[in-house]
């Protein structure tokens, strides 16, 4: 089905981990989202797609239900090395999954991005953006987009408690981008601590780091409800018309 991660490269390189082990309970599908088609293609390899194009890529470990089903009907054909791991619980358990494959194989120096199988209208600008901010970083960062609307917290009954000042407000958005063994450490540490963390910035803040946010296309949409789907075809429309 996938080679392994078979060779261990003579200069700093480029990893990417794509967590998959979700269910996809909020789209309320059948199938888990990530294997939803659009325009006649598995949502999780339009990602796959975009993060094997980017040359700097060397190869992407892909954390899977060990109740995943679909892949295997997938037989995804890429030049670069795909290789499979099982996911956890939560997300931060699959990545961190995916980051002990990889240690078997890369560079504690080597950057690792950690990209959301739901979010396949990834741009090819955005990555390459990405890549070439963070690549001398000594922290590394993530895609975001600062908040555009009024923000408000309510409390549990959707009553409004505090209107959050918006100003230096961003939404956090994937791939994040960190070196393998600073990222693997912090992951450790947070699960360590029950910090289920959501993303994987949150485990470097918790380890105290601060990751530098590269302001990325709001097209970058997680798929999450069965509305996205139709917006992320027409971004998906409106890459292949570029
Ligand atoms: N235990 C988990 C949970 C999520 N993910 C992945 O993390 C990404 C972002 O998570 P989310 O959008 O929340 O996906 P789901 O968990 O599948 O969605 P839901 O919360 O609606 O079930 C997805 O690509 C999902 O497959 C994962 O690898 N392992
Ligand atoms: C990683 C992420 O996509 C950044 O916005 C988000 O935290 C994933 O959260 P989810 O609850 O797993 O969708």
């Amino acid at each position: 089905m996938t080679s392994s991660l078979d060779t261990r490269p003579s200069s700093l390189s480029y990893w990417a981990v794509i967590p998959a082990a979700g269910i996809g309970r909020r789209m309320g599908s059948e199938i888990p989202k990530q294997y939803l088609e659009l325009r006649g293609r598995a949502i999780i390899l339009h990602t796959l797609d975009r993060l094997l194009a980017h040359p700097s890529v060397n190869g992407v470990v892909v954390a899977l239900s060990r109740h995943d089903g679909w892949w295997e009907h997938l037989e995804p054909h890429y030049d670069k090395p795909v290789t499979r791991v099982e996911g956890g619980i939560e997300r931060c358990h699959s990545v961190l999954n995916a980051l002990h494959e990889l240690a078997l194989h890369a560079d504690d120096a080597d950057w690792v991005l950690v990209h959301d199988a739901a979010r396949p209208c990834l741009s090819h600008s955005d990555l390459d953006k990405l890549i070439q901010t963070l690549a001398d970083d000594e922290v590394g960062g993530l895609l975001g987009v600062p908040v555009r609307d009024t923000m408000k917290r309510a409390e549990a009954n959707d009553r409004v408690v505090d209107t959050v000042e918006r100003e230096n407000l961003w939404h956090a958005l994937t791939p994040q981008m960190f070196r393998l063994g600073p990222l693997r450490h912090a992951l450790e540490q947070a699960i360590e601590a029950e910090q289920l963390v959501t993303d994987e910035a949150s485990a470097m803040e918790h380890a105290g780091y601060q990751p530098r946010l590269v302001e990325g296309s709001a097209g970058n949409i997680k798929i999450t409800r069965a509305e996205d789907l139709v917006l992320a075809d027409f971004y998906l429309q409106q890459q292949e018309s570029n």
